[in-house]
C-alpha cells in the first residue's frame, strides 16, 4: 500500500510539474474530474487532502503561488476535483463527491469512530456552498449559523418542525434557538466530534431548501 501511495505521489508530481504547470495558466489547467484522494503521508499517520497537497505543488520555490492566487487554486480543484466525505475508500483513499452537491447526500451516522472535525481551511473552503449560513467559532469549536426573524412566536414553532422533521429524517440535528419571541437562529454543528463534518453542511443545505418564508417576517421595506 506504502509503494503504491508513493507511485501516486509520484504520479501526480510529474504530471503537474511537467505537463500542466509550466504550460498552462491555472483556468485551463485541464484537471479530469478525478476522486480526490487523501493522500496518506510515508508514516501512514497523516491524511493530506489532495487540495492541500496540490496546493502545495503550486507553491514556486520562492514560496508564492505560481499562480494568481491560492484560491484560484482552491476553486479549480473545488470545480475539478470531487469532495464528499463518502465512508467508501478506494485503494485506502476516502473517495469525495463535489460539494455542489451538498442537498442531495445523506447524513452518515455520527457514531463513526473514524469521524474526524473538519479542518476551518476545508469548513471555509465548503462554506460558499450553503449561502445564508455563516461559520462560527465558539469557543474553538466551528459551527454553521443563521439566523430568521419570524412573524410571530408560533410560527417560530412551526419552523422548528419544518426543520425538525428534516433533522429527524437524516438523523443529525440542529440547535434550535427561539430569542425575543421572533427571532429565530439554528447552529448546526457535529457533537459527537465537537465540531463540523459533512454532515452539517449537508443539513444546512437541506434547511435551506425548504420553503417557509411565509413563517418569515417581511423585510421592513427601506
Ligand atoms: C447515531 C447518531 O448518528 C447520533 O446519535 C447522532 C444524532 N444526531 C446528531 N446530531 C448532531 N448535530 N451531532 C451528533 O453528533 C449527532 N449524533
Amino acid at each position: 500500500m506504502r509503494q503504491w501511495n508513493g507511485r501516486w505521489i509520484e504520479l501526480i508530481k510529474g504530471s503537474l510539474q511537467t505537463q500542466y504547470v509550466r504550460q498552462y495558466p491555472i483556468q485551463r489547467v485541464p484537471m479530469n474530474r478525478m476522486l480526490q484522494p487523501c493522500l496518506r503521508s510515508p508514516s501512514n499517520s497523516k491524511v493530506v487532502p489532495l487540495t492541500s497537497f496540490v496546493r502545495t505543488l503550486l507553491v514556486g520555490a520562492h514560496g508564492r503561488f505560481i499562480y494568481s492566487s491560492s484560491s484560484q487554486v482552491t476553486q479549480i480543484l473545488q470545480d475539478h476535483v470531487k469532495v464528499s466525505s463518502s465512508r467508501n475508500s478506494y485503494y485506502g483513499f476516502r473517495t469525495f463527491c463535489t460539494a455542489k452537491d451538498l442537498s442531495t447526500k445523506k447524513c452518515v451516522p455520527c457514531n463513526a469512530t473514524d469521524l474526524r472535525p473538519m479542518t476551518e481551511q476545508a469548513a471555509n473552503e465548503l462554506i460558499p456552498k450553503v449561502p445564508g449560513w455563516s461559520l462560527v467559532n465558539e469557543g474553538g469549536t466551528l459551527k454553521l449559523n443563521r439566523s430568521w426573524k419570524v412573524k410571530s412566536f408560533t410560527k417560530g414553532l412551526e419552523l422548528f418542525q419544518v426543520v425538525a422533521d428534516i433533522a429527524e429524517a437524516e438523523g443529525h440535528h440542529p440547535d434550535l434557538h427561539l430569542v425575543g419571541w421572533n427571532n429565530v437562529t439554528i447552529e448546526i454543528w457535529t457533537h459527537s466530534v465537537g465540531g463540523l463534518s459533512e454532515n452539517d453542511f449537508i443539513l444546512a443545505s437541506k434547511i435551506s431548501a425548504l420553503d417557509f418564508h411565509h413563517l418569515l417576517r417581511r423585510k421592513a421595506v427601506t
